[in-house]
């Protein structure tokens, strides 16, 4: 087999589905969607609260809350030297799952204080995450554990050691998660909002630390997030959804500068811009996303698009419009735009 190349896929979702059964009904999470994360790249899901992102991400390493499920799809995790491997195809109990989740794919979450225990100090649970992927001895867990977390960040690792979370800041907590999910060299981070339980200030330390790790691994992200603020920091590439389908993707410079979804323009033109003065218009996209159980016909995004077509887009299920290899957007005024070309 070649050696891997940095643009060479390491992690390709396609038309998944991930439906809860509830008494109400289905409801329908996930429904065909698909991303790639190329190696050495970061991918951010934006997209407003309940499109579909943090149950895409928990696909990945079966993390999905019951009763939810994978219905369709395919997951295909790109291992170095290994055929690729469907992670939807896999039981999310089963042993290989499990021992790719925080061996290969690491995951870090918005509140790093719920995802500590309070029982253990942290330098025991980094021990513990350092002794679960790899042949040490507690002395040597413990020297990698203080390098740990000298590298995400921590002043005085030697006496943080013995601290337990609640004597910690959301900051600190969040970077030993970081150190935690780098315990074991992961080849993709997925970090679901981890920045948005903290202040500001500290929201941008925690990305500056994300963006030098993998700018020194050459890990890939893939980042969740509703701001955009945060994308622009930290994206390569970005991935649109709106209610459980990806509407558009592309590289950060072709989302913020020309993007092609009404939907990826209407939460551009939702947040200020640096140096745009304080007459600048802002706009707020009407309504609210619609329940997964209450889909609309044709185009999801219809019932709230300036732009819809009476007849058209009420109607018609969006082809995905390719315009390169990592550019597209599902909306049917491209499409019609292309075939009239
Ligand atoms: N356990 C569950 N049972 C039923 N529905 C669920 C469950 N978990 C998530 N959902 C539904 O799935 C949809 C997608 O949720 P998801 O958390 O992926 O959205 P999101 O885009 O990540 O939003 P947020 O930014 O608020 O986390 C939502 O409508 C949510 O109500």
């Amino acid at each position: 087999m070649p050696p891997p190349n940095e643009r060479d896929p390491l992690l390709e979702i396609s038309g998944l589905r991930t439906h809860f059964s509830t008494r109400e009904g289905t409801v329908k999470a996930v429904d065909g969607a698909s991303l790639t994360v190329p190696r050495a790249t970061t991918v951010c899901v934006v997209g407003e609260s309940g499109c579909g992102k943090s149950v895409t991400a928990r696909s990945v390493l079966g993390l999905i809350d019951h009763p939810g499920k994978i219905v369709a799809g395919e997951i295909r995790w790109h291992r170095t030297d290994r055929e690729p491997l469907d992670l939807a195809a896999l039981s999310p109990t089963g042993p290989e799952l499990r021992s790719i989740r925080g061996r290969e794919i690491a995951m870090v979450f918005q509140e790093p204080m719920a995802s500590l225990s309070p029982m253990y100090t942290v330098g025991d649970q980094l021990m513990e995450a350092i002794r679960l992927h790899k042949e040490v001895t507690k002395d040597e867990a413990r020297s990698m554990a203080l390098d740990l977390l000298r590298r995400v960040g921590i002043p005085r690792p030697e006496q943080r050691f013995g601290a337990y979370s609640f004597q910690l800041s959301g900051g600190m907590c969040q970077r030993i998660m970081i150190a935690i999910a780098l315990a074991c060299d992961p080849a993709l981070l997925i970090a679901d909002e981890p920045t948005t339980a903290l202040d500001v200030t500290t929201q941008a330390r925690i990305i500056d630390l994300l963006r030098d790790i993998q700018a020194e691994t050459g890990m890939s992200m893939l980042f969740i997030t509703h701001d955009l603020g945060v994308v622009a920091e930290i994206a390569d590439e970005v991935v649109v959804m709106y209610l459980g389908t990806v509407v558009e993707r592309g590289g950060v410079d072709e989302i913020f500068h020309d993007a092609k979804h009404p939907y990826t323009k209407a939460l551009l033109g939702s947040i200020p811009r640096m140096g745009a003065g304080t007459r600048q218009r802002l706009t707020t996209i009407r309504g609210n996303v619609p329940h997964p159980s209450d889909r609309p016909s044709g185009c999801p995004f219809h019932p709230r698009c300036g732009d819809a077509v009476p007849g058209l887009c009420d109607v018609e299920e969006p082809p995905e419009v390719v315009f390169g290899p990592a550019r597209s957007a599902r909306c049917v005024l491209h499409a019609m735009e292309r075939s009239v070309r």
